[in-house]
């Protein structure tokens, strides 16, 4: 009887309406299933059809949301089925409905760790939470989350949980990463959403965040336990806050396989785009000038890895530096500012270059000042990319490269069909979100590039999981982002800067191959590995779902 149960509620092994007559004989199923015997594909078919009768995307969500708890197998056939129309529904933007929504709506807890600073602040307990979670499985990828900074929606402590789920899925989905060796984690160390805080459903710790020295002790309990527990894993930081997750990320990546995808992968979605960009405009990236107008832990991060890349290209740090400027709330950063990040330290510019420093305290005067020809919006701030500061900045460059990537689609800094719109189809463009080609008022189609971190951080994790990467370097993330180039016709009319989502399965495998090369050149590897074994290494690691 115990047996039985375990099948049908273990959604890794859970077959459904799958299991054979013979093998519901053989695990005790007899009768507990109705009679027929359907193959994974019916099921498919049969899932399909109820998605479609669901009235929102959000019921949609939830639809494959019981799939996902009751039968992986049957969850990740349908998905590979339907990657570009279930992308939107299981992650962004759908998901950020579903994170407001969480507590409200709870039904299951998904498979997800919860750590609690309030009751689980000891190694041991720790231990026992990703033990109990993992539940026998070999953990090879967690993905983990404290949900100050969701996308950009803010804090939601612990219904950000389902971040990490959406994460994961994607990992799967696009990269092939087995879902039995993947472990959602949210870290709840409070929240200050006072929404929250006065809900009668919420169902994390009601009280302020936990910060300063006691959150960073939970935080290193946390991940020491984590890499002892499964040694050989690879950990994947999500929307932990501005001022913490740069931090977090420094402290241990010289030390464990770590990687934020705020940071490194939207710094490798953002620089694919701009090289992109760049093979249709024919520009050089040395002389563009970059702007970016939110410079808070995607914005800086984003910089950081161009900036590596004008670097890469030639240019010396100081010349580097020269071509970038930040704008947060405050207007353009100036480095006598004392409320900068160390993050904006660096790129902060000084008042004596400007002459009147003290009215670049906006986004058009910036513009109108410093002329940029990248302009990246990671701001939280919808539609500041306005039809004057678009039209200032196309004034001035023949393809002003523009990338609203505020997530989710309510807070985009603009449209891509007004971008192209206010600048008779020049701006090359990249967007957080999928959009539909557009039709613009030049009569052109454009397809626009989904500058989404989801479009790379499968390959990177792949390419980490096939060889056993013992670090993920800054070159392992750059081999990321010119791995992207190629796939596009840039000379077609409306091309898009980046290559499709329905080539995602395709282009995560350059990406895993790109990145796992360079591990093994740089010898970050467990073991020694050739170069030419990549390949069939990556190959290798991929799951595929069947029975
Ligand atoms: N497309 C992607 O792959 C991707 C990846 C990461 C983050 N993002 C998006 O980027 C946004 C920022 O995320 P984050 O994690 O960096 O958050 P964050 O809080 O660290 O940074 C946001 C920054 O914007 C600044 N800001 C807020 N309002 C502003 C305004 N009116 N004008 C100028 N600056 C303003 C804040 O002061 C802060 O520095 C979110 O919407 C997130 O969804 C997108
Ligand atoms: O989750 C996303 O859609 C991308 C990104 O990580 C974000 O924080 O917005
Ligand atoms: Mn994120």
């Amino acid at each position: 009887m115990i047996n039985m149960n375990r099948i049908l509620n273990n959604p890794f092994k859970n077959k459904g309406t799958a299991f054979t007559l013979k093998e519901r004989q053989q695990l005790g199923l007899d009768g507990l299933l109705p009679p027929k015997v359907q193959t994974l594909q019916q099921q498919v078919d049969q899932a399909y059809q109820q998605y479609q009768s669901k009235p929102t995307n959000l019921a949609k969500r939830q639809f494959l949301m019981t799939i996902f708890n009751t039968n992986r197998i049957l969850f990740y056939k349908l998905f590979s089925q339907h990657v570009v129309e279930f992308m939107p529904i299981v992650y962004d933007p759908t998901i950020a409905e579903d994170i407001e929504k969480y507590s409200d709506i709870f039904t299951q807890p998904q498979g997800a760790a919860y750590i609690s600073i309030d009751n689980q602040n000891s190694t041991n307990a720790i231990k026992r939470a990703l033990v109990y979670a993992s539940d026998g499985r070999k953990i090879r990828l967690i993905v983990v989350t404290d949900a100050q900074e969701i996308l950009g929606i803010g804090d939601w402590g612990v219904n950000g949980v389902d971040i990490c789920v959406g994460k994961l899925m994607v990992y799967t989905a696009a990269a092939g990463i087995d879902p039995r060796e993947v472990l959602p984690v949210v870290l709840d160390v409070g929240t200050d959403n006072q929404k929250l805080l006065k809900s009668p459903n919420y169902l994390g710790n009601r009280h302020a965040r936990v910060t300063g020295d006691k959150y960073y002790d939970f935080v290193d309990k946390f991940v020491k336990t984590a890499e002892s527990t499964f040694p050989d894993m690879y950990l994947h930081f999500e929307d932990f806050g501005r001022d913490n997750a740069a931090n977090i990320l420094n402290k241990y990546r010289s030390q464990y396989t770590v990687f934020n995808d705020d940071i490194q992968g939207t710094g490798i979605i953002i620089l694919a785009s701009i090289l992109g960009a760049l093979n249709i405009s024919h520009e050089k990236l040395t002389d563009q000038r970059y702007l970016c107008f939110g410079a808070g832990t995607a914005g800086t991060g984003i910089a950081n890895h161009v900036y590596r890349e004008f670097i890469q290209q030639g240019l010396s740090p100081k010349e580097a530096k020269k071509h970038f400027y930040l704008v947060d709330k405050q207007g353009l950063l100036f480095k006598d500012d004392p409320t900068l990040t160390p993050q904006q330290k660096v790129f902060a510019r000084d008042k004596s270059e400007f002459d009147h420093p003290d009215r670049l305290t906006d986004l058009l005067s910036v513009v109108k000042a410093i002329h940029p020809t990248i302009l990246v919006g990671t701001s939280t701030a919808p539609g500041t990319f306005t039809k004057q500061v678009v039209q200032e900045m196309a004034a001035h460059t023949k393809r002003p490269i523009i990338c609203p990537i505020s997530n989710p689609t309510k807070l985009a800094e603009a449209k891509p069909k007004d971008l192209l719109n206010w600048t008779d189809g020049k701006a090359l463009i990249a967007t957080g979100v999928p959009y539909p080609d557009i039709k613009a008022n030049n009569g052109v189609t454009y397809q626009i590039g989904q500058a989404n971190n989801a479009l790379v951080y499968p390959g990177v994790g792949l390419g980490v999981l096939a060889v056993h990467a013992t670090r993920l370097s800054d070159e392992m993330i750059s081999a990321a982002a010119h791995s992207l180039g190629g796939i596009v016709d840039t000379t077609k009319p409306g091309a898009a800067v980046l290559p499709p989502v329905s080539k995602l399965n395709q282009f995560s495998n350059n990406v895993a191959i790109a990145v796992a090369k360079t591990a093994v050149k740089q010898g970050l590897t467990k073991s020694k590995i050739s170069v030419d074994d990549v390949p069939k290494l990556v190959k290798q690691t991929r799951w595929s779902p069947h029975y």
